[in-house]
């Protein structure tokens, strides 16, 4: 899928791997609206981003995944704006093992809220065009991250989430790919002072620095071409792919 007049929504754009995203998507010709809490780390990227790509092709909303009256709100303002949605990445999350609860909230919940009201705008059967919707899960999503039980489940659960999504699509010809991302460990905000966001697994953070030591530490760019790989290659769909040291693989799961 060439990604020029496309319309990409990212949701926690403003920094970290849904910067990367935000500005891989448009380096690659699409417009992006992205989605966020973080009003003045927003405002400052798109401050830089018109004066590379113009005023025309950037939009910031400000939105929290956990709302769905404000992700509907902003979805359909996407709509009026830039006549439709082809491409959703799903990408906002937090690490936060003491409010156990807003991690779900964030990680898993904002993923499916996100997709299901994207599908009203997306789904061919329903006046869409199609297109894909690709989630950043983890490499913990995949294993476990011994530090971070709830955060391993959300993830675990965003690529079931995302896998069955694939499948049903899929069944029903909706016309929409579905995929997830796995990164391992990214130099971002989300793995600074952690101490206080492994809540009472706090004494589990030299275990965690260790295994962060043994894997190669991933810029944000790197999962941001894994995404790009994923949103046009029309072939994938229900693909997990994992970027750690060793470079990228697509996940193999059992068949049953
Ligand atoms: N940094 C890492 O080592 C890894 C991160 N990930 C995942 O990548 C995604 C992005 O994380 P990073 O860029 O590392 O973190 P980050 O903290 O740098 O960026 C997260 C962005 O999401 C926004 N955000 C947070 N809560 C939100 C909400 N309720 N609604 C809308 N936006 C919200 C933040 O304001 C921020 O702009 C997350 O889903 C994270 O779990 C996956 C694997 C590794
Ligand atoms: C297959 C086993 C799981 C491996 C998971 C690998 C990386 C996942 C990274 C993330 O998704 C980021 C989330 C949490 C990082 C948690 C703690 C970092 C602690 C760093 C520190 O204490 O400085």
């Amino acid at each position: 899928m060439a990604l020029s007049g496309k319309v990409a929504v990212v949701t926690g754009g403003a920094m970290g791997i849904g910067r990367a995203i935000t500005e891989t998507l448009l380096q690659s010709g699409a417009t992006v609206v992205l989605l966020d809490v973080n009003e003045s780390a927003a405002k400052s990227l798109l401050d830089d981003l018109h004066k590379v790509y113009g005023r025309d092709r950037t939009l910031f909303l400000s939105c929290t995944v956990e709302s769905e009256e404000q992700v509907k709100a902003a979805l359909q303002k996407t709509v009026d704006t830039f006549g439709g949605i082809d491409i959703l990445c799903n990408n906002a999350g937090i690490l936060n093992e003491g409010e156990w609860e807003k991690t779900v909230s964030i990680n898993l919940l904002g993923v499916i809220r996100g997709t299901y009201v994207a599908l009203q705008h997306m789904n061919k059967l329903t006046g869409g065009r199609g297109g894909v919707v690709i989630n950043t899960a983890s490499m913990a999503g995949l294993g476990p991250l011994l530090s971070c039980p709830v955060y391993t489940a959300s993830k675990h659960g965003v690529v079931g989430f995302t896998r069955a999504m694939a499948a049903a699509s899929k069944a029903s010809d909706y016309g929409i790919r579905f995929n997830a991302v796995c990164p391992g460990f990214v130099q971002t905000d989300l793995i600074s002072n952690t101490k206080l966001k492994l809540g009472q697994f706090s004494h589990l953070e030299d275990a965690t620095n260790q295994l962060m030591a043994e894997m190669r530490m991933l810029a944000p760019s790197e999962v941001a071409a894994c995404v790009l790989e994923l949103a046009t290659d029309e072939t994938k769909n229900g693909e997990a792919l994992m970027v750690f040291a060793q470079g990228k693989q697509y996940v193999t799961f059992p068949t049953l």
